[in-house]
């Protein structure tokens, strides 16, 4: 069954129907580089109504984990693939991605030469993108036609153990590695709706707030500012990618549009604090404005070595601090996993302080 991914300045590319092959989808494209963790990338729920194109050029010969899915859905509207892999081996996989996109109603495409694909986002940059069963004539009508989706609601926890330190997180789309990370390191997690009060969140008594990653343009959760500067005023605050993105914004800080994104596992960022250099996986269409940081109290902790954006920020005085690369890796090298063990100290740290 033929494919045809149509892009909003009117590129065209076609190939072959995968995953669920009737399923017409629209979104923005963007390309993600790594080689390997196509199955976390899925799940991610940060990709939310987006088509991901795959660089690498076979996708799926590992088949699919059911113990690494980084959410229980599927956030991105389509997969675009060189070759999807029909032959699996692997020793984790119990399903293959055929099967995996299927059962999750994800549509795609493959024969697709993603990396002709990507030099073009690369040059015209990331843009609306639909997937259809017949080629495109009215790019804006068959658009109009196609739905998104939204983030699966996160339901309010009881609380059932009584360890320390306890971390709330405020789920804005969070990837499950983070809770992974944490409570690897001895926290007891709890995850909450992004839009929970300081009076529930308080009810948790946590000794730590972590705001997760999660899709979309960051100044579209102008409502959650006020809560996000009240939080770090009572408790150790960290925020990952889009939570690093929301902590700049509340204390002022701008954020932009980056051409096409960082979408890989390969990304160096270099720490200011003594120039070491960690390579990182990294999911955003969004940074942090390196001119509107002199007007706020906010420091750059780390940037990125091939565009000079911002990759941390923390404040002086304050337990706040925030990455936008993605310290849980899931998928990507585990280099940066580093920064919960600052949180889980700087959250000890404050214990005393305060006790
Ligand atoms: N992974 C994320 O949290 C992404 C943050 C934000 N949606 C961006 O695209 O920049």
């Amino acid at each position: 069954m033929n494919k045809y991914l149509t892009l909003a300045d009117g590129t065209q590319w076609s190939g072959t129907a995968i995953g669920e092959r009737q399923l017409e989808a629209a979104g923005r494209v963007v390309f993600n580089t790594g080689m390997s963790g196509y199955q976390e990338t899925l799940t991610d729920p940060s990709y939310l109504n987006q088509m991901i194109a795959f660089t690498y050029p076979l996708i799926g010969n590992y088949g699919i984990d059911p113990t690494v899915s980084q959410a229980p859905t599927v956030g991105a509207q389509a997969i675009i693939v060189h070759e999807l892999a029909t032959f699996t081996d692997h020793y984790t996989s119990r399903q293959s991605l055929a099967n995996f996109l299927t059962t999750h109603h994800v549509a795609g495409i493959e024969g697709i030469d993603t990396r002709d694909l990507t030099i073009h986002i690369r040059e015209a940059g990331s843009q609306m993108a639909i997937l259809t069963n017949h080629p495109v004539t009215n790019f804006k009508s068959k658009l109009a036609t196609l739905t998104s989706q939204a983030l699966v609601a996160t339901p309010l926890p009881a609380v059932t153990t009584t360890k320390q330190p306890r971390i709330a997180i405020l789920n804005f789309g969070e990837k499950a590695a983070i809770s992974a990370e944490l409570q690897a390191r001895g926290a007891d997690v709890i995850v909450l709706p992004p839009t929970t009060s300081i009076k529930a969140i308080a009810a948790y008594h946590p000794d730590g707030i972590l705001l997760s990653n999660g899709p979309g343009d960051p100044t579209d959760y102008g409502d959650c500012l006020a809560t996000i500067r009240q939080l770090a005023h009572r408790y150790p605050l960290a925020g990952i990618c889009l939570g690093h993105q929301l902590i700049a914004l509340a204390y002022g800080a701008r954020t932009y549009q980056l051409p096409f994104g960082h979408h890989g596992l390969n990304h160096p960022v270099q720490a200011c604090v003594d120039g070491s250099i960690m390579m990182t996986s990294q999911n955003h269409d969004y940074a942090v404005d390196p001119a509107s940081i002199k007007a706020t109290p906010l420091i750059v902790t780390h940037t990125e070595l091939n565009d000079g954006s911002i990759e941390g920020l923390r404040l002086p005085h304050q337990a706040v601090m925030s990455v936008q690369f993605h310290p849980e890796a899931h998928p990507g090298p585990k280099e940066a996993g580093q920064f919960f063990d600052n949180f889980l100290l700087t959250i000890q740290k404050e214990a005393v302080i305060n006790a």
